[in-house]
């Protein structure tokens, strides 16, 4: 029996652009990645409110491109700072809806993700999906204890695409990403290192606004100490303090700018603070793997670098000599992210599994198992 075809659109926000594909089946017949200035994104105080604009932008695109949108089977997008859940492809339903505005696990991009896909879906009677959203949450025990009970860690990363890459990097290997130890660092607006042991990530940096390297436009961790001191010291609001730490910090903070194809200029134009700036957020990145080597007790089967920070091939040789003696380095710029969306609903309209439904789970057993501390 001939299989039918299905044609999707999948939306990924990320903090400095929106990707959308269309696919047919797995074919991807148009990809668009559209940035967005600091300028443009600035504008809107939450990121919530940048709703509008981005999927203005994303008709228009389609529109442009000349793409019937009247024939899409279904739109899925990146999810967003849900509760922490298991892997896999959800509906998009009310309850989502709600903890995707109030951001319910915090403000990003990914957030829009899920009510983007509803709002376009609904327009056209059609489903909407997420896939794997960046609460994916794998972490052992261990790992969630930070050193202050009330401050336990949190699984908050790049899952969509690492765990695509990491199954590229086991293809490659001739083996399955069940059988490995891998280390993948998602180098893009944020970075997040995890340590995927036999397809489960049990540890990763919370690469939003808790720790890890600094990125093109994140903290990182920081001196936590001194930065006590700066929330009290009367000169900064708590929202000052929180886009100290997500939007404009990192490279947003030394040099104004998060497009490190920037910074690359400028570099080439001799900037001494541009390089300096640039070397160090590839030493942190280089330290967090070292550091994940460690939770996989050394045995490591490969490392894998990937995101757009992975493009600039100064910014990975740096990288690749600190770590190449734990693990050969895969290389694999950009992300996956789109075709990992579009194969998470392509399994769900084929029947091969079945959307799992977003659920409070509050009142339910095994949801405070992530709970404080101890
Ligand atoms: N060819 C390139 N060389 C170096 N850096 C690049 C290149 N392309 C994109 N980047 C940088 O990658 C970062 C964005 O990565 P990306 O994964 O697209 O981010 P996100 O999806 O989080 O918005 C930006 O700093 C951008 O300047
Ligand atoms: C919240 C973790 C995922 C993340 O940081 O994504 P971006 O790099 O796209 O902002």
């Amino acid at each position: 029996m001939q299989q039918r075809n299905f044609r999707i659109l999948v939306i990924n926000p990320g903090s400095t652009s929106t990707k959308i594909g269309v696919f047919e089946n797995e074919q991807c017949i148009f990809e668009k990645t559209i940035r967005h200035s600091h300028e443009d994104i600035s504008r809107y105080r939450r990121i919530m409110d940048q709703y509008g604009f981005r999927k203005q932008v994303i008709l228009e695109t389609l529109d442009y491109e000349g793409i019937n949108i009247s024939k899409f089977d279904a739109v899925c997008g990146r999810g967003g700072l849900l509760r922490p859940i298991e892997g896999g492809t959800y509906h998009v339903n009310e309850q989502m809806i709600e903890d995707l505005k109030i951001g319910f696990n915090g403000e990003h991009a990914s957030n829009l993700g899920g009510i983007l896909a509803h709002e376009i879906a609904t327009g056209l009677n059609i489903p909407a999906f997420i896939v794997d959203p960046v609460v994916v949450d794998e972490m052992e025990e261990i790992a969630r204890i930070s050193g202050v009970p009330e401050i336990p860690r949190k699984s908050i990363f790049h899952a969509l695409n690492q765990k695509a890459v990491a199954r590229k990097a086991a293809r490659e290997l001739n083996r399955s990403y069940e059988q490995l130890n891998l280390i993948v660092a998602h180098m893009g607006g944020g970075i997040t290192v995890g340590a995927h042991r036999h397809g489960k990530v049990v540890d990763v940096n919370n690469g939003l606004d808790g720790e890890g390297p600094f990125s093109p436009e994140r903290a990182g961790t920081v001196p936590a100490g001194d930065l006590i001191e700066m929330c009290f010291n009367g000169k900064f609001s708590r929202e000052d303090m929180k886009k100290k730490l997500v939007g404009h910090g990192g490279l947003m903070a030394y040099l104004n700018t998060n497009s490190a194809l920037e910074v690359e200029e400028r570099i080439k134009k001799g900037d001494e603070t541009a390089s300096q700036v640039y070397e160090a957020m590839a030493y942190q990145v280089a330290k967090e793997i070292g550091a994940m080597s460690t939770v996989l007790h050394g045995k490591v089967d490969g490392i894998v670098l990937t995101g757009g920070l992975a493009y600039g091939q100064e910014f990975v040789h740096f990288i690749s000599e600190r770590v190449k003696w734990i693990a050969d380095v895969f290389i694999y710029p950009g992300e996956n992210e789109l075709i990992a969306l579009a194969e998470g609903t392509l399994r769900v309209l084929r029947n091969e599994e079945p959307a799992k439904e977003y659920i409070n789970q509050d009142d339910q057993e095994g949801v405070d198992e992530h709970g404080p501390g101890l």
